[in-house]
């Protein structure tokens, strides 16, 4: 996978202008199901908004919602609205759109710096650091080596493998993540993106925070539920807040938990903690969830 190296950076996040606060966007990685990851539709939209920004600002929230499937086939084009530029706040109104209508709206807010003597956070938990565990790619080698392995199984695995997903994923407790049984709806991940970004681009780690903060987001919401596979699921909605500077390609912890699921939705929230456990990023999500009972066990 060394040929992904910043292609985050060089790709997906590097937007084409084409006039003024038009921007064209094109796709790196596609997951199963056929329509463009959430998280690198937030992440284009807030490149874009961040362009007609001055430096001295910083996003410190955003709030889009997903209200169409990205088509994997064709570019997006990214449509920036100044909304109000102030003192201290700036935003900005994105529209992402494909053939002629929207597929995502947000909203990106953006603050100069401003100390206060207010200030606290939760505690990092207390988790194996990344060098002690293994990465999914990792995990699927050492599955697909066991003998007993179910062959559905071993193509599904085979399918995650192939996806060239950007971002590498350590996940704290590889069970939850595979939903081999009935677990609390939380789970914890080490995540980086690949290759080198650097220290001092802000915009650019946020951006990538947003890609980051929608992988395996909202399957969160599923894991007290191993005997339901879902049939369709799709983020709805997408906020984030930055708290503070971070560095998208040194490891950060994703905590995420889900409060509430019910009437075929989920509701997910995450905190993206700096290694030293500084809170970096809150994320929270909602998504559709259609699940059917899965007819055998998984034999993963
Ligand atoms: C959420 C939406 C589908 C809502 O649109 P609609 O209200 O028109 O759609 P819908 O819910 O009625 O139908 C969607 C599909 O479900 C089927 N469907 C509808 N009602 C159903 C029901 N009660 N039981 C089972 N299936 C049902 C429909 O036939 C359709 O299938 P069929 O399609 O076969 O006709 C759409 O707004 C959308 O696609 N938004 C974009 C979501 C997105 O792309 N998010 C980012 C990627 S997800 C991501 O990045 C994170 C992640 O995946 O974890």
């Amino acid at each position: 996978l060394a040929d992904l190296k910043s292609v985050l950076v060089t790709s997906v996040l590097n937007l084409e202008m084409l006039d003024v606060d038009l921007y064209r966007g094109t796709h790196h990685w596609v997951p199963r199901g056929q329509r463009l990851f959430g998280g690198q539709i937030v992440g284009q939209a807030l490149v874009a908004a961040a362009k007609s920004v001055n430096d001295n600002l910083f996003a410190h929230s955003l709030h889009c919602y997903f209200v169409r499937a990205g088509d994997p086939k064709v570019p997006v084009l990214y449509q920036v609205e100044r909304t109000r530029d102030g003192r201290s706040f700036t935003v900005r109104s994105v529209k992402a759109i494909q053939h002629g209508q929207p597929i995502l709206i947000c909203q990106a807010s953006f603050h100069t710096l401003q100390p206060s003597p207010l200030q606290h956070q939760f505690t990092m938990p207390g988790v194996p650091q990344p060098e002690d565990l293994l990465t999914v790619e990792e995990l699927i080698h050492l599955y697909l080596s066991k003998p007993d392995i179910a062959e559905n199984a071993k193509q599904g695995l085979n399918k995650l493998l192939a996806n060239e997903v950007p971002i590498e994923v350590k996940p704290v407790n590889p069970p939850h993540f595979y939903r081999l049984s009935a677990a609390e709806p939380k789970q914890l991940f080490w995540v980086r993106a690949r290759g080198h970004i650097g220290e001092g681009n802000m915009k650019l780690h946020c951006c990538v925070a947003a890609y980051v903060s929608d992988y395996a987001f909202l399957g969160t919401a599923l894991l007290p539920y191993p005997n339901y596979r879902a049939k369709f699921s799709a983020s709805l909605d997408h906020a984030m807040w930055f708290h503070s500077t971070f560095r998208t390609d040194e490891w950060m912890l994703y905590e995420c938990e889900s409060p509430w699921a019910g009437g075929s939705r989920g509701l997910v929230q995450g905190r993206l903690w700096r290694r030293d456990g500084v809170l970096a990023a809150s994320c929270s999500q909602e998504g559709v969830l259609r699940v059917k009972p899965v007819m055998e066990p998984s034999k993963l």
